[in-house]
């Protein structure tokens, strides 16, 4: 017996997936709006009464939820996105379930001048800000031997970079105004690193210790920075991996299931709201055990490791 590593061949192909414009010919994925107007909340009606919460991202998935259920909690409710269909799409839905209406600003979180326009708009327009939650970002799914240096780029810009213009400038204003502020990050739970999700990784955990490190600094300013770290969820978003992985991405964690974008939201409405006062510096991992248990390959798992690692 040599020591060639086994499947040797499968080393060298290049795994790469590009999902079509416009995801044609594929299920659309996660909670659409039917499902979002009958999602059961724990919260009380008026739990974010007079609260302020921007929420970037905010067109699809997880931030879509998070910004309908602020909404139906009484918060003032900001979002923004680059897609300004996305952005009218949560504003219909917000308006047509609970009659209010929110502040919907295109803004590409990579420009800190349109970060700086933003964060300006919604003081403008609530009078303040009381939580900002960092949603925007994603990345591709792809070897990282084979990233290309425009693609790390756009990964980093958008959630390392576009979260910190975003924080940084928030924070800047709550300084001025003597006012508190509380930021929630979220980042993606990547404590045993995530193959084929390199740059997301670099980036993420960038947020992490960025948040942890500000965390102490803005203290004294009464602001407060925590991460939420997702795992598995099904949103939208999914339409960027291929169906192989789609397949098994539920095996990630011992629970077998996707986590849904609710499940998030109701966790961002407990940190913005009183209860989450004390809380500072903090993780919160929502992925149904995964950090404990498995790995996901969402550019589908090469033959060399298809006994998954089990003893
Ligand atoms: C957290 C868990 C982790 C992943 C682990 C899986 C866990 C499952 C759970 C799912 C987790 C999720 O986060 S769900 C997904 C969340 N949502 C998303 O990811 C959607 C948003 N994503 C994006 O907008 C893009 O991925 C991102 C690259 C960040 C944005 O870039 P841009 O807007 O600049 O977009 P583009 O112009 O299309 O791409 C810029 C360059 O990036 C590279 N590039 C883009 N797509 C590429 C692809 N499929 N394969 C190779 N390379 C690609 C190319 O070099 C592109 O340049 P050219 O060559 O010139 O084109
Ligand atoms: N779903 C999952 O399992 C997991 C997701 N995450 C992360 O959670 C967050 C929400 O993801 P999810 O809801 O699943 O995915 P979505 O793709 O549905 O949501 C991401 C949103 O971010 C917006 N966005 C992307 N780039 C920018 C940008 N540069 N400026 C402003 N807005 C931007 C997108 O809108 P537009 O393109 O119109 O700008 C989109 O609405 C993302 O950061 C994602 O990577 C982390 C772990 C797991």
């Amino acid at each position: 017996m040599g020591n060639e590593p086994l499947n040797a061949p499968d080393l060298h192909a290049p795994r790469i997936f590009r999902p079509e414009p416009g995801d044609p010919g594929r299920p659309k994925r996660g909670l659409d709006d039917e499902a979002l107007r009958t999602q059961a909340t724990i919260f009380r009606d008026d739990l974010l009464a007079g609260h302020t919460i921007l929420i970037s991202g905010a067109g699809s998935g997880m931030g879509k939820a998070a910004a309908y259920l602020a909404a139906r909690l009484g918060a003032n409710v900001a979002i923004c996105g680059r897609t300004r269909e996305k952005l009218d799409g949560t504003a219909a839905l917000i308006r047509e379930e609970t009659g209010r209406e929110i502040l919907c600003v295109e803004a590409n979180i990579r420009d800190p001048e349109a970060v700086e326009t933003l964060i300006g708009a919604v003081h403008d327009h609530f009078g303040g800000l009381d939580t900002l939650v960092n949603n925007a970002g994603g990345q591709f799914p792809q070897d990282a031997i084979d990233f290309s240096r425009k693609g790390w780029l756009a990964v980093i810009d958008t959630n390392l970079n576009g979260t910190w213009w975003m924080m940084q400038e928030a924070a800047k204003r709550w300084r001025a105004d003597g006012k508190p502020g509380h930021v929630i990050n979220i980042v993606a739970n990547v404590e045993r690193g995530m193959p084929q999700a390199a740059h997301t990784c670099a980036a993420r955990a960038g947020v992490i210790y960025l948040s942890k490190t500000v965390a102490t600094e803005w203290a004294p300013h009464n602001i407060r920075v925590n991460c939420i770290g997702p795992g598995v969820i099904e949103t939208e978003g999914f339409r960027m991996y291929p169906e192989e992985a789609l397949a098994r991405f539920h095996n990630a964690n011992p629970m077998k299931t996707r986590g849904n974008a609710w499940d998030v939201a109701e966790a961002i409405a407990y940190l913005a709201s009183p209860a989450g006062r004390f809380i500072n510096g903090d993780l919160m991992i929502i992925d149904g055990g995964q950090a404990q248990w498995g790995v996901v390959w969402p550019a589908g798992m090469p033959e060399y490791f298809s006994d998954n690692g089990a003893a």
